[in-house]
């Protein structure tokens, strides 16, 4: 950020860096806070100037002890804070050292909140400048942990909560948020939430844990992003009979009752905050989640990111990989585990650029790519029972149940865990996939760990190291035969906040499949040979900001192209532009 103030000073086309010399899109800069200069002095805003007690009790203000002499006298502070002055280096040192000091993840990630609810630049500094430490923390797999206990360590209310009883007030409880300027809604019903299932309300930190990474990762303005979980009910018994939880303690609500809270969401939403805000679902169960996609794709700016996000992370690593593994996507056989949001959604786009890549129909590409469900191997026998987004999947094989007798059938090239059943990929499986392949493609996609169809440890030891292994939750490295094998995150935490920024900043109104296209391609040309070399079909997480900025600009580039772009006129270099728009969690300084 520091080169990016830098190269605003010096003087970079107005064009690249100017998101209000234009109509729409843009991450907004209301209150001028980071198109100023270092050194130049900004307006601590809230509803009035804040001072005082009140100043310290707003964390998007806050900056506890790092307050100057000067500032202290400024705001009315003088008293309300011990002597020393800190940097926020400092604190930000001192913060990591007592998180280190936790042993158990939830508390790391209760700190972690308590620090976003106390001081945000700060939370943002720690999370930006640590990621690959910290995303375990708020993100996969603790934030699953977090939201099966949220009832017991629900502090403050984080997000919004439509729940059924605001039925008809849908449009009032979004005008009780304290933001006007909101850019991206990530929104969940919670019946699906990671492979954890059911948690109703306790949802919530799904969308807190993904907006928080839109901030970090992204650069998208945290008081732009907006958390929503749509209370239903839940089927959870365990829930319903626990005495903390926080939801509303009834069944779900299905069919025209939940399809009018939902209807009367989207509206309200469009009707407080325009054409322009992106509205991502998230964790929604698939017998609702393709509904709301395929229905509100062409009212709305939406995206899925079970479907969609992950389906572009899950491409762009096997584009990568085929530097590894040799051939091309059409000379690759596919076999997944899991014919759900994620499956089809990985499965669709990968079909769609093999497609694009041979000329050949997508109903023929399709036939490379091979599902398993609960059921067993999705063949044409079972077309008539089978759920619509399946069908495309279901080609002309003898039925299998088991799946490690449709991997003897099947054979692929790579084997993708997409089911939210840990331990899945058995010996037996792994074993067999390594006798026909000479390096085979192992992603274990569900989350949290638990779930992971199989450990790090398992892909390489059954595989003699052979493996080229990636998945959802981190694991950490592994030796093997004296070997250190680093295994890659496949998770749509890669994709979801540069995809976001660049619609942003492009004023995209709808998402159209080539620019998810266009995110898997930045997404993979940036693995580097070093990459390659270890093994790695991604970059590392601690590029990310760099990563969203070329995913970004190549998904706003194809908004442009495709007419779907309405922050006219395009930006000349549209990597500098997603650059200079992306929120810096460095403190500024009070007037
Ligand atoms: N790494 C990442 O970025 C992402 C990971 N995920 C993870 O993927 C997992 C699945 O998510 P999603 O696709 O949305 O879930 P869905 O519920 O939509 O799909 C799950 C699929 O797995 C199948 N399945 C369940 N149990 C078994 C089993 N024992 N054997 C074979 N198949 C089984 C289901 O079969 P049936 O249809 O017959 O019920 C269904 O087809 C979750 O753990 C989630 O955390 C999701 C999104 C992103
Ligand atoms: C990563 C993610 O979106 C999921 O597991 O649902
Ligand atoms: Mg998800």
């Amino acid at each position: 950020m520091e080169s990016t103030l830098k190269e605003m000073r010096d003087g970079a086309s107005v064009l690249d860096m100017d998101p209000s010399s234009t109509v729409g899109g843009g991450v907004e800069d209301v209150y001028g806070e980071d198109c100023a200069t270092e050194d130049q002095l900004v307006t601590p805003w809230t509803v009035s100037v804040a001072s005082g007690y009140s100043l310290l009790r707003d964390p998007r203000h806050n900056k506890g002890l790092a307050y100057t002499e000067k500032e202290r006298d400024a705001h009315y502070l003088r008293g309300l804070l011990p002597p020393s002055v800190s940097t926020q280096q400092l604190q930000e040192k001192k913060l990591m050292q007592n998180i280190r000091q936790y042993q158990v993840p939830l508390q790391k990630y209760t700190a972690m909140m308590d620090l976003q609810e106390r001081n945000e630049r700060l939370f943002y500094k720690l999370l930006v400048d640590n990621v690959e430490e910290l995303l375990p923390v708020v993100y996969t797999p603790t934030v699953g942990e977090a939201c099966q206990k949220y009832g017991s360590i629900f502090r403050r209310p984080q997000g919004l909560y439509i729940s059924l009883k605001e039925k008809g007030k849908v449009l009032e409880v979004l005008k009780n948020w304290p933001e006007r300027s909101i850019q991206v809604i990530v929104v969940t019903d919670g019946e699906r939430i990671l492979g954890l299932g059911d948690l109703g309300c306790q949802g919530m930190g799904i969308p807190v844990g993904k907006l928080s990474l839109y901030t970090a990762l992204g650069g998208v303005r945290p008081s732009s992003c907006l958390p929503i979980t749509i209370d239903v009910g839940t089927n959870n018994e365990q829930l319903l009979k626990d005495e903390f939880y926080i939801g509303l303690r009834q069944r779900r609500a299905t069919g025209q009752e939940y399809t009018e809270l939902l209807d009367e969401f989207m509206t309200a939403v469009k009707q407080n905050y325009g054409e322009k805000v992106l509205v991502q679902f998230e964790d929604f169960a698939n017998h609702n989640a393709f509904d709301l996609l395929a229905k509100y794709g062409t009212t709305h700016l939406v995206f899925n990111d079970d479907i969609q996000g992950t389906a572009v992370v899950v491409l762009a690593g096997v584009v990568a990989a085929l530097k590894l593994i040799g051939g091309s996507l059409a000379d690759h056989t596919f076999l997944f585990l899991g014919a759900g949001e994620a499956g089809t959604g990985i499965a669709e786009l990968i079909a769609l650029e093999m497609s694009k890549q041979t000329k050949a129909p997508l109903g023929e590409t399709r036939k490379k790519i091979w599902l398993v469900d609960s059921k067993g191997l999705v063949v044409s026998s079972r077309k008539e029972s089978l759920q619509q987004f399946k069908k495309p999947w279901a080609h002309e094989h003898e039925p299998i149940m088991d799946f490690l007798d449709a991997v003897k059938a099947i054979k692929p090239t790579v084997l993708i865990g997409s089911s939210g059943v840990g331990r899945t990929f058995t010996k037996e499986v792994i074993e067999a996939v390594a006798s026909f392949n000479e390096k085979p493609l192992i992603m274990a996609l569900s989350n949290p760990t638990s779930q992971s169809e199989c450990t790090a440890e398992e892909a390489y030891t059954y595989t003699k190291g052979r493996a080229i292994f990636a998945s959802g939750s981190p694991f950490d490295p592994v030796e093997y035969n004296g070997k250190v094998f680093v295994p890659g995150q496949s998770n749509n935490a890669y994709i979801f906040p540069g995809l976001g920024l660049g619609i942003v900043i492009s004023g995209a109104i709808r998402v159209h499949d080539e620019m998810l296209l266009a995110a898997a391609e930045a997404l993979a040309g940036q693995v580097t040979k070093e990459n390659f070399d270890k093994g790695l079909i991604f970059p590392p997480l601690s590029n990310i900001r760099k990563i969203s900025a070329q995913i970004a600009a190549k998904v706003a580039a194809k908004a442009y192209e495709l007419g779907l772009a309405t922050r006219l006129p395009r930006p000349h270099n549209l990597v500098k532009y997603a650059e200079s728009c992306m929120y810096s969690p460095t403190y500024r300084s009070y007037r």
